[in-house]
């Protein structure tokens, strides 16, 4: 059974390739999402491969309705900044959105909260969508601070760019702790945070797009997306299976809110 988005919100599922894929088995893989794609009315989808791919994703995608983003961003333009790519760069491409603070850049990469909020910016300069991501570590949860730390993650880019600016962007849940562990939040645990987050935006906060992140799959979909505050999901590995990636994406479209 279809039910009407909560508060008119679209659902939105991105798929996150990470740092994976090669030409041929792209090909399959976007082949067989086509072919077992039904078109959705209610949810919009991204697939967001490794830059070197933007192209091949856009043109295996260019007469179906998913779109396609990448998966960072230099805050710069342009200039002397080696292996860089810029937000004017991915929409001068046909891009979409960007996922900018993604918990394996700010660990991995060393990207601090205002480098996140800096390209932010960079990316709503360039006239494309943000896909910011918060969460918090099994020991920030542990310590009690998981809101705390989600709640200074979002204040940085807020006092960066301004509330209003999150009208025309994307909000991802993603706690640490269940990115490619297997180990998902409850729907009742992600629901908490989503909640808390839409707080946080006060009067935009209901026509906020939140994503929850996290070992998201078939099987666990479902219960996540019934949650009112979870408008869909930013998929790791699912999105690189065609049959998880299409199932994740019905039951958004599906989820009885
Ligand atoms: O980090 C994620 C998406 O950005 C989530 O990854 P997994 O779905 O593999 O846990």
């Amino acid at each position: 059974m279809t039910s009407q988005p909560s508060a008119g919100r679209r659902r939105l599922i991105v798929g996150n390739w990470k740092m994976n894929g090669n030409r041929q088995g792209n090909d399959r893989l976007l082949q067989e999402i086509l072919q077992g794609w039904n078109p959705l009315k209610d949810t919009d989808t991204v697939i967001c491969p490794p830059f070197v791919y933007l192209q091949q994703v856009a043109q295996a995608l260019k007469s179906c309705q998913i779109m396609w983003g990448a998966q960072s961003t230099n805050a710069e333009q342009a200039g002397a900044y080696t292996g860089e790519v810029s937000a004017s760069m991915l929409a001068d491409m046909g891009c979409r959105y960007v996922i900018v603070g993604h918990n394996e850049r700010r660990r991995l990469q060393g990207e601090d909260n205002a480098q996140v909020a800096a390209q932010y910016t960079a990316v709503l300069d360039a006239g494309l969508i943000p896909i910011l991501c918060v969460g918090e570590s099994s020991e920030q949860r542990e310590a009690g601070q998981a809101l705390a730390t989600i709640e200074s993650q979002l204040h940085a880019v807020i006092d960066h760019a301004g509330l209003e600016s999150f009208a025309h962007a994307v909000v991802a849940y993603e706690p640490i702790w269940a990115v490619g562990t297997g180990k998902t939040a409850t729907p009742e645990e992600a629901e908490q945070v989503h909640g808390f987050i839409r707080e946080t935006f006060g009067h935009l906060g209901q026509q906020l797009t939140i994503l929850y992140g996290g070992s998201v799959k078939p099987s666990n979909a479902a219960e996540l997306f019934a949650k009112a505050d979870i408008d869909g999901a930013l998929l790791g590995g699912a999105s690189l299976n065609a049959e998880d990636f299409i199932a994740v994406c019905q039951h958004a479209e599906s989820a009885d809110k």
